[in-house]
């Protein structure tokens, strides 16, 4: 879509060249004649951009940029300047003008700010737009004690520039709490680096970790930065660092102990200013013990220790796990929202997942694809979920089931809620229909989707 520009200009002559070019290049035009009239255009199209004159009756170019900005503060604003107004001009761009162009107007220059401006801002919204994605790719979910705690002591340290150890079992978000500690640190728009030792061959990670220098070993055709190189300013996420060699712990126990370092195959000292953010999911003191793990390092790591809880210890966050996972999965799938049973749910809460978080996220998202309804009952979660409990409290029938609440009336509204749903969905969730189909009149059927909390958006 062509973006929209306004100009405004108290002399038609100007406003029909500007016209004439800005249209040749593609873009749309709207005029005002003053600041008053600009005002009220800005109001109704909000165009992307606005050339805007000084000297004009009624309203000038300084007080319509005043008023601009006070109402809309991200618009984008050039202003065109007559002869003896350029100090004003310059004052301009300190009250939030983007540019401005000098009058006799060079249409060149004009076209080449005006394209400078538009494209910053394109750029500046998909900026905005991928942010917001990778933030919400990276919340953190929970609300049970064990979580808000750990929110806490990531604000607290988070803006220090301490290094920090995170532990805690495969999939437990230990990634996310880095990345949060980077996120709320000053380092925020300076690179979050992160790799993954054990992914990595022994042989290699000095190499990607520290660079290396030309020549520096067969096939070291060029210089190459390291990760620590690329990391400067931000924060380098070491994950997995219990697999990490001795060779390179020391080399990283310098780094934080000097913030310098040297590439392979180099004697240039490098310096950096990277904070080191570590994870492992070893006992990293069985390790020492082992002699596997230094123990200066470990006690430069471990200044601040986070350990992330299993989903186990927290099992009350399972729910909003469940919801948070079939917002996104469902949307990024196109799918209509789905919903868990409770009973569904209830499973799900009492299975003590060995892969945590990840095990959790990577069923929703089976599901999602796999289940052609929009509800998810007992009858579709892997079975080895309530497999335990199944043989051994309900002698091999689902747990969750009606069977499972205590008082009759419980599991008949239990049952009486997941019926109405099913029926709800078999008639496309229209009411009419679904109360006929059961016998009910429609008065009734609703106050019963309304006291059950049964959601009708589709
Ligand atoms: N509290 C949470 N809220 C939302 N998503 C989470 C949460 N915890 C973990 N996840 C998601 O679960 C997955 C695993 O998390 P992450 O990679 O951070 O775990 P990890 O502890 O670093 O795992 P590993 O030890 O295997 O490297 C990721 O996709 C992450 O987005």
């Amino acid at each position: 879509m062509s973006a929209t520009i306004l100009v405004v200009d108290d002399e038609e002559s100007i406003r029909t060249s500007l016209a004439g070019i800005l249209e040749d290049e593609g873009y749309r035009t709207l005029f005002a004649v003053d600041g008053v009239e600009a005002l009220s255009v800005v109001q109704q199209e909000m165009p992307a951009l606005v050339l805007l004159d000084i000297w004009m009756p009624r309203m000038d170019g300084m007080e319509t940029l005043q008023k601009l900005k006070e109402l809309y503060p991200v618009l984008t604003v050039i202003m065109m300047s007559g002869h003896g107004t350029i100090e004003t001009a310059v004052k301009s761009t300190k009250m939030g003008a983007y540019d401005f162009v000098e009058k006799p107007l060079s249409l060149e220059k004009v076209l080449l700010s005006v394209n400078n401006a538009i494209g910053m801002s394109r750029l500046k919204e998909e900026n905005d737009s991928l942010r917001s994605i990778v933030l919400r790719d990276h919340e953190m979910i929970g609300a049970s004690p064990l979580m808000k705690q750990l929110a806490e002591h990531i604000k607290l340290v988070a803006p220090t520039n301490a290094s920090v150890l995170i532990t805690g079992e495969n999939g437990t978000g230990k990634e996310l709490v880095a990345r949060s500690i980077h996120y709320d640190s000053q380092r925020r728009d300076k690179p979050f680096i992160e790799i993954n030792c054990a992914a990595i061959p022994e042989e290699l990670i000095e190499s990607e970790l520290f660079g290396h220098e030309r020549g520096a070993f067969t096939g070291a055709v060029a210089q190459k930065k390291g990760k620590f190189d690329l990391a400067d300013g931000g924060t380098i996420f070491l994950d997995e660092i219990g697999d990490m060699s001795l060779k390179t712990q020391a080399k990283v126990l310098r780094i934080l102990q000097e913030r310098k370092f040297e590439r392979v195959g180099g004697t240039k000292t490098v310096e950096v200013d990277v904070r080191v953010v570590a994870a492992t999911n070893k006992v990293l003191e069985d390790e020492i013990k082992a002699g596997n793990f230094r123990e200066d390092l470990f006690y430069r790591l471990n200044v601040v220790p986070f350990k992330v809880p299993s989903l186990r210890e927290r099992s009350d966050d399972i729910p909003l796990l469940i919801e948070h996972f079939l917002d996104t999965f469902c949307q990024r799938e196109g799918r209509e929202r789905k919903m868990f049973m409770p009973e569904a749910v209830e499973l799900m809460k009492r299975y003590d997942w060995p892969g945590n978080v990840r095990e959790l996220k990577n069923i929703i998202e089976r599901l999602v694809i796999m289940t052609p309804g929009r509800t998810i009952t007992v009858n579709q979660i892997p079975d080895y979920i309530g497999a335990g409990e199944a043989t051994r409290e309900m002698g091999g029938s689902k747990p969750g089931s009606a069977l499972e609440l205590s008082s009759l009336r419980e599991a008949r509204e239990e049952f009486e809620k997941e019926f109405i749903i099913q029926k709800l969905e078999e008639h496309d969730w229209n009411i009419s229909k679904t109360a006929e189909s059961i016998e009910l009149e429609r008065s009734n059927l609703h106050r019963k989707i309304k006291s059950y909390g049964i959601d009708l958006k589709k």
